[in-house]
């Protein structure tokens, strides 16, 4: 089936649970890549309420009668917004259907523009997008497009004075959402807990940028930016990280590649180093967008395993002998991702035609076969969200079994000869997925024997340490809804360890969750302590890596796309 076709089925479907992202990649009887239909239908439920009023006003429906509402819109986006337009041959009767009325609808579309008092496309979206939240009532939320500097290509510095060079500077996140009149003027905002990452106002597009296009830039969310930096820190030349890195659940590979940027500007001036980073993803396909962004990045120090599952990664492996830090972001409910279960709502042209002719239920095969996908716009950078493309849902049994993954995951981590620091990050908000799993690490045998302890607030980076939302001990649904609930008994310290973020308030961020441990050898045990009786654990564990799918397997080839 086309793509246009499947965006179709895929938006007038009955929910069958899980995000919107994650019931295309998981759907069968697709045509078009995944990715593909992802970009179309989320770039053009952004635009929606425009191209309902241009396609209403140009009449065409009335006209074409083979176009529903939904088809419509999703053509009249590619013809007038994708830059190769609509992604079926110029003969295709669909493609035809629009294209015949290009200049009323290129008209239509223009005084729309002037009616926001736009000059330009993008800033047009931008208005657009800030009405929306306007409408919906989310536009206290700061959300801006968080922008990381990647040292490994460039400098602060050096993007200030290129990419950023129309920007001005603004000194809290909350100029960045300023309503102007007119033209928006670009601002930036120097973000203040990480070093080397910026803010820019949301609509922003640099996919089109040459920063962007050759690596010197990433699109990063900044929460995704703390584990790298937790591990890593402050450093400079003189106390510079020793040893390799480890990244065991790394793609598509922001952190990865924060890592690589964090070591080449502690390497700055220094003779070049044989550091390595051993980075791999037990998914094949992710791996490959893994080596894609490592490669764009141009982190030479970074060694992608191809799909390689951490936990069968052997810990006494020659290789490994030297790996000092260690990063582990692994599949989580993704319940802190901003807009996960949203399913794009669109609002539809209305003055609809008297349906098709003949074809009723037997709509024409070819039509459908002929389109290809081939116009939806690909960028060379994973977005920001795709980092967490598994798992979904808060059904409490989940929840149990990724918690189970997640810990021995980190336990095995922990389990590495010359290993002294570890990180854990998730996407999700949960506690049993976050303090819950921090609880069960310092409690394990290999936590206890090789002396590892929660890295302390007052030991963190400077950034990290000012940041003020930390972990919590409990968690209750909101009154009059159902949800997760829990405790975990850890003191007010290691709750200070932890570091939080939160969707919906002043930071921009979405939820996400970082502790670090580090190993103490003044609290080694000397005899091996058994905590929880092995045969339980162990079967626990290899219950819930049964089921932990990797439901991208399927994915076609990433094409990459903006959010
Ligand atoms: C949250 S994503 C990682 C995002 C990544 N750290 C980034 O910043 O771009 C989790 C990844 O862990 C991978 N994964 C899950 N279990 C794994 C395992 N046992 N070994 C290796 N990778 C695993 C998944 O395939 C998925 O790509």
């Amino acid at each position: 089936m086309s793509l246009y076709f499947d965006a179709v089925a895929i938006l007038t479907a009955p929910s069958s649970g899980g995000s919107f992202k994650s019931r295309i990649y998981s759907a069968r009887n697709l045509r078009a890549s995944p990715a593909q239909i992802y970009a179309l239908t989320t770039e053009a439920a952004k635009w929606d309420t425009v191209l309902a009023d241009v396609i209403d006003k140009s009449g065409i429906l009335a006209l074409e009668r083979k176009l529903s509402p939904l088809l419509a819109l999703l053509l009249v986006h590619d013809h007038l917004l994708a830059k190769k337009g609509i992604a079926a041959p110029a003969t295709h009767t669909l493609r035809q259907a629009v294209e015949r009325h290009k200049a009323r609808l290129k008209a239509e579309f223009t005084k729309a523009r002037v009616r926001y008092g736009c000059a330009t496309v993008p800033e047009f979206k931008a208005a657009v997008i800030r009405e929306k939240r306007v409408a919906d009532g989310t536009s206290h939320f700061v959300y801006p497009r968080w922008v990381r500097i990647n040292n490994v290509r460039t400098t602060l510095d050096e993007q200030l004075e290129t990419t950023f060079k129309a920007y001005r500077r603004v000194e809290t996140l909350a100029e960045l959402a300023t309503e102007e009149e007119g033209k928006p003027e670009p601002r930036l905002f120097i973000d203040p807990n990480i070093p080397d990452l910026v803010a820019v106002p949301f609509g922003a597009d640099f996919t089109s940028s040459a920063a962007y296009k050759n690596g010197e830039i990433i699109l990063q969310d900044k929460a995704s930016c703390f584990p790298a930096y937790l591990l890593l820190g402050d450093r400079g030349a003189e106390d510079a990280w020793e040893g390799d890195l480890v990244d065991g659940c790394a793609a598509p590979g922001n952190k990865t590649t924060h890592l690589a940027s964090l070591l080449a500007k502690q390497q700055k001036g220094k003779a070049k180093s044989d550091q390595m980073i051993y980075s791999m993803d037990a998914s094949t396909m992710r791996s490959k967008t893994l080596q894609k962004m490592v490669g764009l990045a141009g982190a030479d120090s970074v060694t992608v395993l191809q799909g390689q599952d951490f936990l069968a990664l052997d810990t006494e492996d020659e290789r490994f002998a030297n790996v000092t830090g260690l990063l582990l972001d692994p599949s989580c409910s993704g319940s802190g991702i901003i807009g996960r279960d949203d399913v794009p709502q669109f609002t539809l042209p209305t003055s609809q035609s008297k349906g098709p002719k003949s074809h009723g239920k037997k709509r024409k095969r070819e039509d459908e076969e002929a389109i290809e996908s081939k116009a939806t716009p690909g960028t060379a950078q994973a977005a920001p969200t795709d980092e967490n493309d598994i798992a979904d849902g808060v059904d409490p049994e989940r929840l149990t079994k990724l918690s189970s993954i997640q810990a021995r995951i980190v336990e095995h981590a922990l389990g590495f000869p010359s290993a002294t620091h570890v990180t854990y990050s998730t996407c999700s908000i949960h506690l049993i997925e976050n303090e819950g799993v921090v609880e069960r690490i310092l409690n394990t045998k290999v936590a206890k024997e090789r002396g590892w302890r929660l890295l302390r607030r007052d030991e963190q980076p400077d950034g990290l340490r000012r940041w003020s939302k930390r972990g919590v001990r409990e968690e209750k649904p909101a009154e009059g809804e159902t949800g997760p609930s829990g405790s975990v008994k850890l003191s007010d310290e290691a709750l200070e360890a932890c570091i939080r973020s939160w969707q919906g308030d002043a930071e921009g961020l979405g939820g996400f969750f970082v502790a670090g441990f580090v190993r103490d050898p003044t609290l080694a045990t000397v005899a091996p302590i058994e905590t929880e009786d092995e045969n339980e654990k162990d079967e626990e564990v290899a219950d819930a890596t049964a089921e932990e799918e990797y439901e991208d397997e399927d994915e076609e080839d990433w094409g990459g796309f903006s959010d």
